[in-house]
């Protein structure tokens, strides 16, 4: 009897304690969305029954007429803001109150989640200053051949498929091993063959990062919703054996390379003048005028030397981001236009018409794979359709009162800007579920009305401001060059005809976006 009753008192104090969580939002004077009991607003995600874009596109669509609405992950609220505006102000406008990403982890415990896009202020700002010079477009242009070289491994493994009559490849594990490779490379220093063999370790424990086995489905729920938990019981964010195995490799590389006295021209070279000088020895070529970020680099160069050295630590955390920021985005990235090249042969044969023209007369450079405008408006309007981070996050580092409201939001609360659901609204973007490339020929948003509203974010599948993607010129380039290489050789149709008329669909379990299966093409070789 008395365990009865205290059942029900229980429960009843749990429904009201929740009731009262679950009404921060009313209490605080904002607009919310319906939360379940105990769940919040996260049943969807918690059981995987649709895709995080799919989840927030259905709250983007709830919240229509509002400019922003709160929500629950669980109990903790979150605030979905959905005005172009406001997105500005949060990621420009008024950057020194959402300057960080909302994930905390504990670098002293886990050494390799250092890295930069989990470091808050100054951690944050002093890293960011470090790192820039080494994303600079003179320094690709100095990476150019280690990436080029990537790419030709991979026009010769399809080649050899065509020749030993399998011309059919799945393109999603295809450009993994192909951004296995080039990561290794460009950021390790390390040729490795993962296109032609791939049992290759890196590519192993790259994928094992991002794959959908059951550990890190539950890593991925508490670094999501719980992130203090993970730090409270020591569970470092990538998997040990990942952990042990990059550690390893990189102690090793710097080791050789120190004692050897031995440079290529990698991004792991910069890495280590960072952690011998404290910054990076500066680019003999005069910067290109339109450059931004090039001439910040400059500018900051004073201010960089002033700047401590990277620790080890450090230097193997910004190694690994590659992984975590690279590998499966530029993958995704790629066969996401790929995918559409081929089911629009007359776009296709386009951008293979703007490749002959140009490499008539040049070589495969840096310059000359910048030249492929109508491809680079293929890998916009593909962006546009299906950005790899579906939903951008900030954190409010202090209190901020939005702007002609009485409403403030409070420290420490985590905002979810659902950048695809605007990259598709047909109030933004005419047909949004058509690929048309030549949106961008004349815009860089895809929207020439939209380029008058200066102050409003619509397109933004790389973020925005001063924490926008670091490495988005080398995701350009890589893909381009990638795919150009593939398309001066071949043609390629979907094997799949039923994608012709239906829309891909994606996997429920990734944040990132990716299909649900992998998309077969079937390359046949082009006639001169
Ligand atoms: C198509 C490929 C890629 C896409 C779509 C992409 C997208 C993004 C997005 C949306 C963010 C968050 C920006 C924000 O919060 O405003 C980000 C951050 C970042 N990305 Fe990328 N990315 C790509 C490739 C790369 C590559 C190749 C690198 C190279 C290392 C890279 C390194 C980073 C880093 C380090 C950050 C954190 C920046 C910071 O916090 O300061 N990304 N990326």
């Amino acid at each position: 009897m008395g365990f009865t009753i205290a059942l029900i008192l229980l429960s009843i104090a749990w429904y009201l304690l929740d009731r009262y969580f679950l009404s921060y939002w009313k209490r605080n004077g904002f607009k919310q969305l319906e939360p379940s009991f105990l769940l919040g607003n996260s049943r969807k995600m918690l059981t995987q029954s649709e895709s995080f874009y799919e989840i927030f596109d259905e709250f983007y669509y709830k919240s229509k007429g509002q400019k922003f609405i709160g929500m629950y992950n669980l109990y903790k609220p979150s605030l979905l803001v959905t005005d172009p505006q406001m997105i500005h102000d949060i990621f420009i406008k008024d950057f020194g109150y959402f300057h960080d990403h909302s994930i905390e982890f504990d670098t002293d415990n886990d050494p390799l989640s250092g890295f930069l896009f989990s470091l808050t202020g100054q951690k944050w700002r002093d890293l960011r200053v470090k790192l820039s010079p080494t994303f600079t477009s003179g320094k690709l242009r100095w990476m150019f051949p280690v990436m080029k070289q990537s790419s030709e491994v991979l026009v010769d493994f399809i080649q050899k498929g065509v020749d030993n009559k399998n011309p059919v490849f799945g393109f999603g594990e295809l450009f993994r091993r192909y951004n296995a490779n080039l990561i290794s490379s460009v950021a390790f220093g390390i040729d490795n063959d993962c296109i032609n063999n791939p049992d290759n370790d890196f590519f192993i424990y790259g994928l094992k990062n991002f794959d959908n086995s059951f550990r890190n489905v539950v890593r991925q729920f508490l670094f999501t919703f719980m992130p203090k938990l993970m730090n409270i019981f020591k569970i470092k964010f990538a998997p040990q054996d990942v952990d042990d195995f990059f550690m390893k490799i990189v102690h090793e590389i710097v080791d050789y390379r120190e004692k050897n006295n031995f440079s290529r021209n990698d991004f792991m070279d910069l890495l280590i003048q960072l952690k011998n000088q404290g910054y990076v020895s500066a680019d003999k070529e005069i910067p290109d005028v339109d450059d931004d970020d090039e001439m910040e680099t400059i500018e900051n160069e004073t201010e960089q030397k002033k700047l401590m050295k990277l620790t080890f630590n450090e230097l193997a955390a910004q190694a690994f981001v590659f992984f975590l920021a690279a590998f499966e985005t530029n993958s995704a990235s790629m066969t996401f236009c790929l995918t559409e090249l081929a089911r629009n042969p007359k776009i296709q044969k386009k951008v293979q018409d703007e490749m002959d023209e140009v490499f008539a007369t040049q070589d495969v450079t840096y310059e000359s794979v910048n030249k492929l405008k109508y491809l680079e408006c293929c890998m916009l309007e593909s962006l546009r359709k299906y950005p790899p981070v579906p939903i951008l996050s900030r954190e409010c580092t202090k209190d901020y009162k939005i702007p002609n409201t009485d409403l403030v939001i409070r420290k420490g609360t985590d905002i979810k800007i659902p950048i695809m659901s605007l990259h598709r609204d047909s109030e933004i973007y005419e047909n949004p579920h058509d690929f048309i490339p030549e949106r961008f020929l004349d815009s860089p948003t895809g929207n020439s009305k939209l380029d008058d509203q200066k102050s409003a974010i619509f397109y933004s599948p790389f973020g925005d401001g001063p924490r926008h993607c670091i490495g988005m010129r080398m995701a350009k380039v890589s893909a381009k060059l990638s795919i150009a290489t593939l398309l001066s050789k071949f043609t390629f149709c979907l094997e799949d005809e039923r994608l012709h008329h239906e829309e891909i669909k994606f996997d429920k379990k990734s944040f990132p976006l990716r299909p649900d299966h992998d998309i077969k093409l079937r390359a046949k070789v082009r006639k001169n």
